[in-house]
């Protein structure tokens, strides 16, 4: 499967413009107050409605309140919880939704899971104490269980210099980045944001993720 592209921590139109032009996958929206990329959900409804379809909106939330999350999802097709939202209280909200999980020393990668099972999908993270996300650090990818790679979204501390290689390495679901497609926390720069997307997707088809397919697509 082609390793999907997640443009994270969106604030302004001309960033989701030059997302959506240079061929994202998705773009993600931090709707945490406390977050340098927080907008709120005014702001979302003004940039969600600027993403065309077939392109996934993403909003990312920290044990923020169900009526927070239930005025933003009109504006999204996917939410992204980072706190310790319970996975049935998920389901209040109609939408589908992925778990972040960080990668701490003692996380529990089986259970956590387990747990999440009806999570669309899982993001695994770098872990800082005290910083749900955005840290502009990598973990060490040789944690992710083989088993668990291809159905992973692959985040933390990505950049255009290093995406080849986490592509080759994990061949993740998808990739996320924030701060390594920065000039400013919040300002997308698009000569990075266009070296990252053209770095995940040669390498995504480097690395044979449509396996089976001939070049033409079509089996000879
Ligand atoms: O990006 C943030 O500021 C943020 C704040 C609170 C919760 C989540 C947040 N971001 C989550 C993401 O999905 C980021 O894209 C991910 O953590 C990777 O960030 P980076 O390491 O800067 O690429």
């Amino acid at each position: 499967m082609r390793t999907r592209i997640k443009i994270c921590g969106l604030t302004r139109e001309e960033d989701v413009d030059a997302a959506v032009a240079l061929g994202a996958d998705a773009v993600g929206f931090v709707m945490w107050p406390a977050s340098r990329r927080a907008i709120t959900p005014d702001r979302l409804e003004v940039l969600a409605a600027r993403v065309p379809p077939f392109v996934t909106r993403v909003g990312l939330f920290v044990d923020q309140t169900p009526d927070l999350i239930a005025r933003c999802a009109g504006a999204l097709d996917l939410l992204q919880f980072h706190g310790e939202e319970p996975p049935e209280a998920c389901d209040l909200y109609g939408i589908s939704w992925i778990k972040a999980l960080r990668m701490r020393e003692d996380i529990d990668l089986a259970r956590e899971t387990e747990r999440f099972a009806a999570a669309r999908g899982l993001l695994l993270d770098a872990y800082r104490p005290g910083v749900p996300g955005g840290t502009g650090e990598c973990f060490d990818w040789s944690r992710i269980p083989a088993e668990l790679a291809g159905s992973v979204i692959l985040a933390g501390g990505l950049t255009p210099d290093n995406v080849a290689q986490a592509v080759a390495r994990v061949k993740p679901l998808a990739v996320d980045v924030s701060g390594g497609v920065e000039s400013a926390p919040g300002i997308k720069d698009h000569r990075r944001m266009a070296a990252f997307i053209e770095c995940a997707s040669r390498a995504a088809m480097a690395t044979g993720t449509l396996d089976g397919l001939a070049p033409s697509g079509i089996d000879d």
